[in-house]
């Protein structure tokens, strides 16, 4: 059994209380999960403090207390820990307890506003088709070798990542695919971490409920960087005005990609169609399944992260013409009428924008676009009007409706949404609370050879109203609805 000294191996440690020495049997860092003889650590979260339920910790049988405050009172046969930061604490002891896992696998993070997911589980395919072991860990889906668990968030808590490193270490896996939100990088959950890279994709608009304002946000994703050791490569998108910053202070091997500026990595879309980009990357012409510009960034990094992880351009390429698509993104089907709906996760001002211009590059001025969206409750509010604006200036016609209101009335949040719309494209635009009804309406208005685009929930399975989950899924639902309606 592995001792509590042996967990606290690199913790910045403030005072000691009790014997280090004691067997521990597991982490924990939410109380109403300690069982006898667990280490409860104390982490000041965003709703409540930690250190409020290290009674419950005691009384439920914890071995040890880890805590940036002490409590006023020891218990006779406990060891408390003080520490200056319970979060990093937290992300170090997992990584003990877990054998440092990242340093048996090379593990490559994906951060940035768009296309975390989309490069992450392309590479995740990529490395897969080359024949080694791969992990991945994303908003969709975490995989261990072909072992596919259910996400619960785009990046999870230390104590999760490195028990799914370490499932990776025994399944033999070589390379793992991870994404870092900024929420991640801020609240130390991938603090500790031994990284072979990151990437950066962009960095646009999104989570100014969390950040207090864009440059706080800019600086997390930077930190990232900052803490990438020398031995790692830090891949960035030259063309992004945040893509040099994010090289400032960092020790490792600086590479940059771009379409227009110059790069160590370039890449030039010849062709732009419904069924993929014909790329020129390094003096070669690839063909991709994937669709829009955008993607061609996202084709652009997974091609050049392949060669820094040591495959030959001919591999990479040859790999890079058999991806598939991810799923909730840009993920289409074509009716029996000819209509086209496309379910894709553009949750942001930028990424609806992207997808609204490849849709508008690609369709004939005689086809609707007939748009679908919404925006999430108890998340940034200000990004309501901008995507209403967007919405309805790049569509024929919009229906403004619920995505996951959560906690919050969804009336409200389509007000706050349609406060962007400008006055001449307001005759464009329909509100229908419910998302359903909002998907029938545009398949009932749809006409041969129009589009429907559903944006906003891509991959999800269900919906949050009031707190409640249901099933709901965008493009089951437009798929029954365009048979039922005999579209
Ligand atoms: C706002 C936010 O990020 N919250 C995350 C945070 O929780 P918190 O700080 O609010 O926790 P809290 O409720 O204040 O509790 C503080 C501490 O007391 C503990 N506690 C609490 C109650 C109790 O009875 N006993 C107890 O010990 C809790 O376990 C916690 O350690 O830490 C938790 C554990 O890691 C996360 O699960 C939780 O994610 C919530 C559910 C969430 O929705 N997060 C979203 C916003 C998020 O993280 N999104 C990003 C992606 C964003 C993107 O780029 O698109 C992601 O990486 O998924
Ligand atoms: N490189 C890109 N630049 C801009 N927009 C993109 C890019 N890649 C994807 N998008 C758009 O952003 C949406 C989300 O893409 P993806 O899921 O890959 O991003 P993400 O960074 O993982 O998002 P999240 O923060 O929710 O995890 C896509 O559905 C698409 O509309
Ligand atoms: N990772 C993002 C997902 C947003 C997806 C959208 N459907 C919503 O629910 O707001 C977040 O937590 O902000
Ligand atoms: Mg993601």
């Amino acid at each position: 059994m592995i001792l509590l000294k042996d967990i606290l191996y690199k913790v910045t440690l403030e005072s000691v209380t009790g014997n280090p020495n004691v067997p521990v049997n597991n982490i924990q860092f939410d109380s109403r999960l300690v069982g006898l003889n667990d280490v409860f650590v104390a982490v000041k979260g965003t709703q409540s403090d930690g250190h409020a339920y290290i009674k419950n910790a005691e009384d439920q049988g914890a071995i040890a207390i880890i805590c940036e405050e002490m409590p006023s009172n020891f218990v006779n046969g406990i060891t408390y820990v003080q520490t200056s930061d319970s979060a990093r604490a937290l992300a170090i002891i997992a990584s003990n307890y877990y054998n440092t896992p990242s340093e048996n696998l090379k593990l490559v993070g994906i951060t940035g506003t768009n296309g975390k997911t989309t490069i992450a589980t392309l590479l995740y395919q990529l490395f897969t088709k080359a024949g080694f072991k791969t992990g991945l860990l994303s908003t969709v889906k975490v995989v261990v070798a072909d072992k596919e668990y259910p996400a619960t968030h785009t990046t999870p808590d230390s104590l999760t990542i490195n028990k799914y490193l370490s499932e990776m270490n025994e399944a033999g896996v070589e390379y793992c695919f991870m994404e870092v939100s900024s929420h991640g990088i801020h609240q130390m959950r991938t603090e500790g971490l031994h990284f072979a890279g990151g990437i950066f994709t962009n960095l646009t608009h999104d989570h100014l409920d969390y950040h207090s304002s864009f440059s706080e946000y800019r600086d997390v994703k930077k930190s990232f960087f900052d803490n990438l050791p020398k031995t790692a490569f830090a891949l960035v998108n030259a063309d992004d005005r945040n893509g040099q910053i994010m090289l400032q202070n960092t020790k490792a091997k600086k590479v940059t990609y771009a379409l227009k500026s110059f790069a160590d990595y370039r890449a030039q879309i010849l062709e732009n169609q419904f069924s993929g980009l014909l790329l020129k990357v390094n003096e070669q012409e690839v063909w991709v399944k994937l669709i829009g510009s955008f993607n061609a960034y996202n084709v652009l990094a997974i091609y050049a992260a392949s060669e820094l992880l040591g495959l030959s351009q001919i591999e990479a390429l040859q790999y890079l013409s058999e991806l598939t698509s991810v799923s909730g993104r840009f993920q289409y089907l074509i009716s029996a009428k000819k209509i086209t709906a496309i379910v894709d996760y553009a949750h942001t001002p930028d990424a609806l924008k992207n997808v609204l211009e490849t849709i508008n590059d690609i369709r004939t001025k005689n086809e609707n676009l007939i748009t679908v969206v919404g925006c999430g409750g108890d998340r940034d509010r200000t990004k309501r009007p901008v995507m209403g604006k967007i919405a309805a200036a790049l569509s024929s016609k919009v229906i403004f409706t619920s995505d996951n209101p959560r906690s919050e009335n969804p009336e409200t949040i389509i007000e706050e949404i349609e406060k962007g719309v400008e006055p001449l494209d307001y005759k464009k635009t329909l509100a229908i609370t419910s998302r359903k009804q909002a998907i029938k309406t545009a398949c009932q208005l749809a006409e041969e050879n129009d589009i429907i685009l559903i944006a906003g929930k891509g991959h999800e399975t269900y919906q949050e109203i009031m707190g409640k989950r249901t099933d709901f899924d965008d493009y089951k639902i437009v798929q029954e609805l365009l048979i039922e309606l005999n579209k």
